[in-house]
């Protein structure tokens, strides 16, 4: 590992061990195949990120093997080459001062969502809760600039949801920690996965718009344990 010393060292340590740990979630909850996921997290008191490292087997994962970059995307410790989608994460850290995680997988059935250009429609009260309201989706864009963190941010600026469909690509989702992204992420997949079971079976109806605040409201402010 290229060490990084002092208190960031210490710090940049720590978040390298957290995201480390966060990547056996897209495994066991069924949110990737082979490579195609990753996890990053911005480290407090410094502008930079930590992302997984782009091709490395999630068995392979430590510590030692994730990478540090600034928030241009731009390599700064770390012995692997970054995540391909880290422009993208740092795009989000740089435009959404609020976010300390982002995650992005192919988990099949909301990026069944995204090839379709659907957004997954608010009709139960599990979106309600962790989404408040649908997810929505967000334009297509090529991997390898900004664009697809910009069609993040211009997607999810002033919405409620922590996950975009991006369009014909998959899932990203955002939240205030990475811990957070990873479960919006695996909550993305699950009401995905319920709400295509329940098309299948005829017209599904959206949840009235009060009663998805009031969902929202107690399940982000009330619920677990505070
Ligand atoms: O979607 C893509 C590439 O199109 C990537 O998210 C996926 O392959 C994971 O790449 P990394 O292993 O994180 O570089």
């Amino acid at each position: 590992m290229t060490a990084m010393t002092g208190r960031i060292g210490e710090t940049v340590d720590r978040v390298r061990a957290e995201v480390a740990a966060l990547h056996s979630h897209l495994t066991r909850w069924g949110l990737v195949t082979w490579t195609a996921g990753n996890v990053s997290a911005r480290v407090p008191g410094a502008d930079l990120l930590v992302i997984k490292p782009s091709g490395v087997a999630y068995d392979e994962l430590t510590a030692a093997t994730m990478v540090v970059c600034d928030l241009d995307g731009t390599l700064v410790a770390g012995d692997h080459a970054p995540s391909s989608d880290t422009a993208a994460h740092a795009y989000v850290y740089r435009h959404m001062d609020h976010v300390g995680g982002v995650v992005h997988t192919h988990s099949p059935y909301a990026t069944a969502w995204a090839a379709r250009g659907e957004p997954v429609p608010c009709a139960l009260t599990a979106m309600a809760d962790e989404f408040g309201g649908d997810i929505p989706v967000g334009p297509f864009a090529l991997i390898g600039s900004d664009a697809i963190g910009r069609g993040i941010v211009q997607t999810l600026s002033g919405h409620r949801s922590p996950a975009v469909l991006m369009r014909q690509h998959g899932p990203f989702t955002i939240g205030t920690t990475a811990k957070d992204a990873v479960k919006a992420a695996v909550m993305c997949e699950d009401v995905s996965r319920t709400l295509h079971l329940a098309t299948q079976l005829g017209p599904v109806a959206r949840l009235d718009p009060a009663d998805v605040d009031r969902l929202y409201e107690r399940y982000q402010n009330v619920y677990g344990q505070r």
